[in-house]
């Protein structure tokens, strides 16, 4: 089975073009098996490039504990990329379906190949039974939320999949004896407030319009970047009031530009998508 290899600023992932070859008979315990950094082809996960009866492509998203997620931001830009770049369409507005839609991605040009794509990612959903720390009838703003013995106000928004953001000071930042990410992260994504697991941001605020955040992300662990979660601290920001509608995310791998558009309430993320090598997976 043919692989490519590719990722969003170090959010990497294995691509398998579903258009041009068979489907995997069991996507979970693939993902499960290519993830491993050791004994597989290493990744945070596997992704699926797939026909579409409305789109130009379908991606499905596996997280490399096997679970299906309904969104992937840096996955969705990397999909546009190689839709365009190895000629499923090369338009510069592509539409892939995912699990929360349809959605619009338009894609930057450099040579022959996509460097950079902008993702409109639909509007955030703050009310769902997945972020259930959401205070009824309210946004989520600052949620008490109790792990491992330390309470956090959690701010909670949904891209289509679950996202839980915490703010917090230096300490997660520091290279030290401590990864408080890595240590409170497990434990948030497991909260009980959350039926169906979270992704689980820590994010430091610099001015209104940047911040630097660490994930945990469910279903992966700690992750380079996460595009569903930086769209999500975007929203968390102005619904808490400490940052700005348009906002410079820097992650451990890269950075991502976003907008909460008070126009049309769908927030749009910008950022790279790398092609790194292809192979051939046995079997
Ligand atoms: N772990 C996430 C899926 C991947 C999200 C992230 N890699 C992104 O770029 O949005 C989840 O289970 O909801």
């Amino acid at each position: 089975m043919r692989f490519t290899k590719m990722h969003g600023i170090g959010n990497d992932y294995v691509y398998l073009d579903c258009v041009r070859q068979r489907p995997p008979a069991d996507p979970a315990a693939l993902a499960r098996a290519v993830s491993d950094r050791h004994f597989g082809i290493g990744s945070d996960g596997l992704i699926l490039i797939c026909p579409s009866e409305r789109a130009d492509a379908r991606m499905r998203m596996f997280n490399a504990d096997g679970s299906e997620s309904e969104m992937c931001g840096n996955g969705v830009r990397c999909v546009a990329k190689y839709v365009y770049d190895h000629g499923i369409a090369r338009k510069p507005r592509l539409l892939i379906e995912t699990g929360r839609g349809v959605l619009t991605l338009d894609v930057e040009v450099t040579g022959e190949t996509v460097s950079r794509v902008r993702v409109n990612m639909g509007e955030p959903i703050l009310k769902s039974a997945d972020i259930p720390t959401t205070l009824p009838g309210d946004p989520p703003v600052d949620a008490p939320l109790t792990v491992g013995g330390v309470t956090f106000a959690a701010t909670c928004v949904s891209m289509g999949n679950p996202h839980a953001v915490v703010y917090v000071g230096d300490e997660y930042f520091r290279a030290g004896e401590r990864d408080l990410v890595a240590e409170l992260g497990p434990k948030v994504e497991h909260a009980p407030e959350f039926p169906r697991r979270v992704n689980a941001h820590f994010v430091k605020v610099h001015s209104p319009g940047e911040i630097t955040m660490r994930t945990w992300e469910r279903g992966s662990g700690i992750t380079l970047a996460c595009g569903t979660g930086a769209c999500a601290v975007c929203v968390a920001g102005v619904l808490t009031g400490r940052t700005g509608r348009t906002l410079l995310a820097h992650l451990p791998g890269g950075d991502l530009e976003l907008e909460w558009s008070e126009a049309d309430n769908h927030v749009y993320m910008t950022g790279p998508a790398t092609e790194v090598f292809s192979g051939e997976w046995p079997g």
